[in-house]
């Protein structure tokens, strides 16, 4: 990761009473890929639609590749943006959705568009409205991926793949992300499937950035402290706790900070990784907020 091509500062967006986005800043840079994580109705789908044009912030300003996204040609021709709800022309068959991206994307591979249709088993001849929900999800991956767009962002539109499909599209998009390298943006509930994926968390919470951080780092930075009462206490006294609960005798704390494994285990207690979906879970929890910086 290097130089940023999105820069967001400061944006809000309100539906006339409703707040969507509070104040948003955060960067994307050049080669990553990022999980934009948040519960239902956190403001995703929105701040997608501003990082690609079609919506207005209310507020606070949005660089993409140097200029404003909105009708601008030049950068928008840089981006791919796959919704779940993909609409397309009515008459449109497979194969058009395949031409259409082979003329308005300029890095698009179409050789790497068909293997992806052979791999999805997507019927060509067929007309879109005619796909089941879950082919329609993977035409809309097969255009992502094969878009090679220098940022592209992907917003659930896999929820109507299998397991199997879903796998391969996470297989597909790492191999080619390696060889390449773009920045992708992928917004999604199944957090533990794409936690090994992500390198960076961009999490929203009611329309607020509530982490902007590095994977591996925040991998290392929340742990649970399972032990007596009083030696958690004391390990966790220098560290901000997300949750507690209590376990016969036993309590248990998940807690954001340093705690030295050498200290936890001379102290008794027993220290655990946490997961991604975990971490997520108990940020997201609307009472704990208060302990997120
Ligand atoms: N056009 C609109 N008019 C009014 N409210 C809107 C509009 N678009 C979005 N919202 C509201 O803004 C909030 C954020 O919605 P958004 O679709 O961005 O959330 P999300 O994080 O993508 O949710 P989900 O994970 O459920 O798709 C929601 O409360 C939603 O109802």
């Amino acid at each position: 990761m290097n130089s940023p091509i999105v820069t967001v500062r400061d944006v809000s967006k309100r539906f006339r009473t409703m707040t969507a986005l509070d104040g948003v800043s955060f960067e994307l840079r050049r080669n990553g890929i990022y999980g934009l994580l948040g519960r239902n109705g956190a403001g995703k789908t929105t701040l997608m639609r501003i990082l690609t044009g079609q919506q207005f912030a209310s507020a606070g300003t949005v660089t993409v590749f140097g200029a404003a996204p909105h009708e601008n040609e030049r950068v928008l021709r840089q981006v791919t943006f796959i919704k779940e709800s993909q609409r397309y022309p009515d008459t449109f068959r497979v194969r058009d959705v395949l031409f259409a991206g082979r003329l308005l994307f300029p890095q698009w591979d179409e050789r790497f568009a068909r293997d992806l249709v052979h791999d999805f088993q997507l019927p060509v001849k067929r007309q879109v409205k005619k796909l089941s929900r879950g082919m329609l999800s993977a035409l809309g991956v097969v255009v992502g991926l094969a878009s090679r767009a220098p940022l592209t962002l992907f917003d659930e539109p896999y929820l109507g793949l299998d397991a199997v499909s879903r796998q391969l599209f996470y297989d597909r998009l790492l191999a080619d992300y390696a060889e390449f390298p773009r920045t992708v943006v992928l917004s999604t509930h199944l957090i533990d499937e794409v936690s090994d994926l992500i390198e960076h968390v961009l999490l929203i919470e009611r329309g607020r950035l509530v982490l902007d951080e590095d994977a591996e780092a925040l991998r290392g930075q929340v742990v649970t402290l399972t032990g007596p009462a009083s030696a958690v206490d004391a390990l966790a006294a220098n560290a901000d706790e997300l949750h507690r609960e209590h376990l016969g005798s036993l309590t248990r704390a998940t807690v954001r900070g340093r705690v030295e494994a050498g200290q936890a285990r001379a102290a008794g207690v027993e220290l655990a990784p946490v997961s991604l979906q975990q971490l997520v879970v108990r940020i997201t929890t609307a009472d704990l907020k208060e302990h997120v910086s």
